[in-house]
């Protein structure tokens, strides 16, 4: 067992309301059934050369999955190890469905759209280099994070994440994660009518079940050290989420989020904007 696997990273628990982990459902007895269990699944696995979900039961269906880009091999084995251990100095608070995190950028109540600096020192020193690293990627260019949050997953917890979009109102067009400590599939979806538009063929929609009760989902995997942008369609329009069965070892990722077009030069809120930038982008933060 290494060092990143030990009790330190499994204790506490996190979950609110529908959200559940399995230090909670040990507790309620038994595994909560997820809504979500019953629909119909049309399963697809992306495929990063054409840029294609490719239906995985070898069947020759596949239709265009825009906005995604991965870059494998981002981070050497030697930052790996300097990044985790770093992260591993700062507390890591316990969050839903069984993750940990550390977050670091504004202080947001996204249903009141209030955003303020709060005690926000700036982005983790460690991850200048990498941001520089990052926007030499054309995909990439001129991107700025305002924030950057760290997310712990384990398998004795249970850890997953919920299919969701990012809000749109604060956070700007790409997602960007790093992936740490184990390769991960982030599983995109929305309903087989949406999907239909896409170009998928209907042959591919099982009749015998309402239409709204189909899912179609997209694996998109995610080697150790690697980063993935979203954008687009994959940040709009499709879902993301992790499940549980998919995290077999501890996974640490850093999402970073650029603001939107709301916040930046020329529109509304440019102001308050600017001075999230400052703060972010002076990488004071520094570990423990
Ligand atoms: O764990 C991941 O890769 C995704 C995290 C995520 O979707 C989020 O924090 O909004
Ligand atoms: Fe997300």
């Amino acid at each position: 067992m290494s060092a990143t696997d030990t009790d330190a990273h499994v204790s506490t628990c996190g979950c609110k309301g529908i959200r559940s982990c399995l230090l909670c459902e040990r507790l309620k007895g038994g595994d909560q059934l997820n809504g979500n269990e019953a629909k119909v699944k049309l399963h697809f696995c992306y495929e990063p050369v054409l840029k294609l979900a490719v239906h995985e039961d070898g069947k020759p269906t596949s239709f265009p999955f825009p906005g995604v880009f991965i870059w494998e091999d981002f981070l050497s084995e030697e930052e790996e190890e300097v990044l985790v251990r770093e992260m591993d100095k700062n507390v890591w608070s316990p969050s839903q469905s069984g993750r940990k995190k550390q977050d670091f950028g504004p202080k947001v109540n996204f249903k009141k759209r209030k955003v303020r600096l709060g005690d926000f020192q700036g982005l983790p020193a460690i991850s200048k280099a990498l941001v520089e690293r990052m926007v030499r990627e054309p995909v990439l260019a001129g991107f700025q994070p305002v924030e950057q949050c760290n997310l712990d997953y384990h398998p004795e917890r249970g850890s997953s994440i919920d299919p969701h979009l990012d809000d749109s109102w604060l956070w700007g067009e790409r997602l960007v994660t790093v992936n740490m400590l184990s390769d991960i599939v982030l599983t995109m979806s929305r309903h087989a009518t949406r999907a239909l538009e896409l170009g998928l063929g209907s042959e591919d929609i099982n009749d015998d079940e309402k239409e709204e009760e189909q899912e179609v989902q997209v694996a998109v995997r995610l080697p150790r050290r690697s980063l993935v942008v979203l954008y687009g369609e994959a940040r709009h329009e499709w879902k993301h989420a992790i499940h549980r069965e998919d995290v077999t070892a501890r996974r640490l990722c850093s999402t970073y989020r650029e603001l939107s077009a709301e916040f930046l030069p020329g529109g509304p809120q440019a102001e308050v904007g600017g001075r999230l930038l400052d703060v972010a982008l002076s990488f004071s933060h520094t570990a423990g």
